[in-house]
């Protein structure tokens, strides 16, 4: 009798769910997806065969391929969920300007960023992004060149000392050169882990991502409740103690200080010193009636998470290409050598504007290798598609940054090639041809910030250094990738570094 019901009551659930499906199923009906999906787990059935990321990793990709094969979009199922999965920039540019929330996988970094802008729902995210875009004002970015200026010159010394001792992991330096330089615009504070690299708070930033990454690709861990039990959540709350901690100790300390400032005449010095994020972020916002110390935390920990893993690895991924394509690294160094001379003083804002070649090099590293090759969304109301179709309220969206990037009508039949000169020869051929910065009102307001300071890092390891790969059997060869919700080197960014002086 028990069974019975027990039965009868799973039966009625599933048909609730169907009900509440029937706009999706109608939608999902209108789509090709050569890829087998399995009764009540879809899709996801690809996943659970997967030993590891690297394995996620090909199914992502296939995913996206997939699209591009069926004329830019399919679709998959994930258990009753939707996905409508895009490679195509003309239907990319309508979804990403109409849904603007994030998926609800992006929560899982709730702890970290909280309602940080790179993750909160819109009513939250729109007056704050107003705010974060008054702070990357072209002024501000120009000053900030001076930051990256210095840091990356603290980098090559570094890299110096390694320079001619057979392969070394090249994002290791520039990860600590990014740390320092999103640390000092962001607060203000010149903590130099590259020449102290044990501190804390670089322990606890990198380990609270590394966990976050890690408890996105394991489903199990999603369930609040229970994760709340496990070993991993106790390692991953002491991290963030640590990190915010660090960063609200900060807050309070400017805070204080500018109460101070505040009667004080401002002197020349005081004009022409750099403001960091926060400074200009408490400003922005109203000063004292503005932003709370927890928003604050909160938008300092989006440029924390967004700013750091994604320059470093574009730099990295970067070094990788230059040392397989020696052609365009010797372009590269010619270019340097024309803009910078013979100087060895630090590089400055209108120097790293003169440097269009390299511009294009860190573009097509980009659209092959884009650190978030994926990008998750949520449709809250329906949506009429460039195709007339509508896409229905609850579905997902998966946009394959990877895929459209590389999709042959916009890029050719060399769309997997790396060849910079695309980038200079040609137009792109729909704006949002090229999605590694994303696209529509909710795109990356990192883009210029990022370009600075990987132009600044990567002209100074080039006029230094000759970058060499590892064997003389990856020249010409694309990079072997791994992926942990961002695209990572399968092959810890190896590189030999020849010292040119
Ligand atoms: C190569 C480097 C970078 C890449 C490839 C990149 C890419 C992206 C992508 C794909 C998004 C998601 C946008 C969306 O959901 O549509 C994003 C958001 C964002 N990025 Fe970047 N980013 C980079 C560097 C940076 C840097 C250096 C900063 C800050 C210093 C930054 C700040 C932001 C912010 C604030 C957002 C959230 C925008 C919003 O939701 O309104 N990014 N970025």
């Amino acid at each position: 009798m028990i069974w019975q019901l027990f039965v009868s009551v799973v039966i009625l659930y599933g048909l609730v769910l169907r009900w509440q499906a029937r706009h999706r199923i109608k939608f999902a009906k209108l789509y090709k997806n050569d890829i087998k999906a399995a009764p009540i787990l879809g899709h996801s059935v690809h996943f659970i065969k997967c030993k590891n990321n690297t394995d996620r990793w090909k199914v992502l990709e296939k995913f996206g391929r997939e699209a591009v094969k069926q004329g830019g979009t399919t679709i998959g199922w994930n258990l009753h969920r939707l996905y409508f999965i895009v490679a195509d920039p003309v239907v990319a540019e309508c979804v990403m300007k109409h849904c603007l929330d994030k998926d609800d996988s992006m929560k899982l970094t709730l702890a970290l960023i909280g309602n940080g802008s790179s993750v909160a729902d819109v009513p939250i995210w729109r007056p704050r992004r107003k705010i974060l875009v008054s702070t990357f004002s072209q002024k501000n970015l120009l000053a900030f060149t001076d930051i990256f200026a210095k840091n990356s010159d603290i980098m090559v010394q570094q890299l110096q000392k390694v320079a001619g001792t057979g392969s070394i992991s090249i994002s290791e330096y520039i990860m600590a050169y990014a740390m320092d330089s999103v640390r000092e615009t962001s607060l203000g504070l010149n903590a130099n882990s590259q020449l102290n690299p044990n501190q804390d708070l670089i322990k606890a930033f990198a380990g609270s991502c590394t966990l976050i990454a890690d408890r996105i690709m394991k489903p199990w861990l999603h369930f609040e409740p229970l994760y709340k039990l496990t070993a991993h959540h106790a390692k991953y709350m002491e991290y963030v103690d640590t990190v915010l901690g660090y960063i609200m100790e900060m807050i309070q300390a400017k805070r204080k200080e500018l109460a101070e400032k505040k009667f004080i005449k401002k002197n020349d010095e005081d004009k022409e010193r750099i403001k960091s994020f926060l400074e200009l972020m408490i400003e922005s916002s109203g000063g004292d009636k503005g932003y709370t110390d927890k928003e604050l935390l909160e938008e300092i920990m989006v440029i924390f998470t967004a700013g750091t893993d994604t320059s470093t690895l574009a730099s990295s991924f970067a070094s990788m290409l230059l040392a397989r394509h020696p052609d365009v690294q010797e372009k590269v160094y010619q270019e340097c050598k024309d803009v910078f001379g013979d100087s060895n003083l630090p590089v400055t804002a209108e120097e790293l504007s003169r440097l269009k070649y390299m511009g294009a090099v860190i573009k097509e590293t980009l659209r092959l290798y884009p650190p978030g090759p994926i990008l998750l969304r949520k449709v809250d109301n329906d949506v009429v598609l460039p195709s007339g179709d509508t896409l229905p309220k609850g579905t997902g969206i998966f946009v394959s940054i990877f895929a459209a990037n590389r999709n042959p009508r916009y890029w050719g039949d060399d769309a997997d090639q790396f060849r910079p000169e695309r980038f200079i020869d040609t137009q792109l051929k729909h704006p949002a041809a090229f999605l590694s910065f994303s696209y529509g009102p909710r795109n990356c307001l990192g883009y210029r910030y990022a370009m600075l300071s990987m132009k600044s890092v990567l002209s100074n390891i080039v006029r230094r250094f000759r970058i060499l790969p590892v064997s003389q059997l990856e020249l010409g060869k694309p990079l072997d990738i791994n992926y942990d919700i961002m695209l990572r080197s399968a092959d810890d960014y190896k590189v030999v570094l020849e010292s040119r002086m």
